[in-house]
């Protein structure tokens, strides 16, 4: 049985974790973090009934009642760089899907992991349908090299742009075998048109109602492309994250992109 602690456990996310852990073959709850539910029974917080789970306020007190196999991060781009180091420098496993991590932070968090013997995945997004999006949209880059993205989420996101919206941008700049045309547009209001990654204009959407979607329009020669994915429900991220955290386990070093677990 694989043990698995939930960092972030009581959060929108999290708690989708935590039942989902329970209900999968093979893995088992280990504990569970989160300052805003310290105290509290887990199986309370996430809906489930009481099951005699505490919830830690931190993952230092959690790892004295219990060091787990594999630590799985919801939280905020706030504290997740802290969280990782502390994880990793430990020598247990981790899945990441908290965004935020810099290019520099990931580089740095491989040097601790490949030092204690840790594995580790950070997916910005972990629904199939977002992966094989960000995949075809590589591709496309090749002969279509002007795009932009549009990624449309929730209100409550702390972030912008998405951790997908950054990730797709960075597959398709290095697919690119030509730059893209630059428009001749000039902004009459500040930041309307967005903002760049080495040519790929991103727009950020928050709204209530929205879960998580995201559109890459490609433009050609007289001709658009359109590509759409939209997660409806954070049930859509499960079989990734459950996927991962088998994974995780025997899969060596600190990969970035749940496609690194799927091929
Ligand atoms: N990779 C994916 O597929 C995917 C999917 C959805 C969300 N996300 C990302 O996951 C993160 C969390 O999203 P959410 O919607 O669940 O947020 P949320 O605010 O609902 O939940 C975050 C939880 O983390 C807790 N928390 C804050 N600081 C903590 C700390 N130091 N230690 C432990 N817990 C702490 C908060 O109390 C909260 O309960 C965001 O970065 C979001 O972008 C990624
Ligand atoms: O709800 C969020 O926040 C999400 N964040 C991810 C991102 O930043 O790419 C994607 C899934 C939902």
């Amino acid at each position: 049985m694989i043990e698995v602690l939930v960092n972030g456990a009581s959060g929108r996310m999290g708690s989708e974790v935590v039942r989902s852990v329970m209900a999968e073959e093979g893995l088992a709850i280990a504990g569970a973090v989160d300052p805003a539910a310290a105290g509290k029974d887990l199986g309370e917080v996430v809906g489930i009934g009481h099951n005699g789970i505490t919830i830690s306020p931190n993952l230092e007190e959690a790892f004295k009642v219990k060091k787990p196999d594999v630590v799985v991060d919801f939280t905020s781009p706030k504290v997740i760089y802290e969280n990782a180091k502390f994880v990793l420098s430990h020598g247990v496993n981790m899945v990441i899907g908290t965004t935020g991590l810099t290019a520099d932070q990931r580089k740095e968090l491989s040097e601790i992991a490949n030092k204690s013997g840790a594995n580790g995945l950070v997916a910005p997004n972990f629904s199939l349908g977002a992966v094989l999006l960000m995949k075809v949209s590589a591709e496309i880059s090749k002969y279509m090299p002007n795009a932009e993205i549009i990624e449309l989420h929730h209100n409550h996101k702390y972030d912008a742009p998405s951790g997908t919206a950054k990730l797709t941008a960075e597959k398709m700049a290095a697919a690119r075998t030509k730059a893209p045309e630059p428009d001749e547009t000039k902004e009459s209001l500040p930041g309307v048109r967005g903002g760049k990654y080495e040519g790929i204009t991103i727009h950020s959407v928050r709204l209530p109602g929205y879960v998580a979607h995201q559109e890459v329009l490609f433009g050609g020669y007289g001709e658009i492309l359109t590509l759409r994915h939209d997660s409806l429900d954070r049930k859509s991220f499960m079989p990734g994250v459950m996927l991962a955290c088998k994974k995780c386990m025997t899969v060596k070093g600190f990969v970035y992109g749940l496609e690194n677990y799927l091929e």
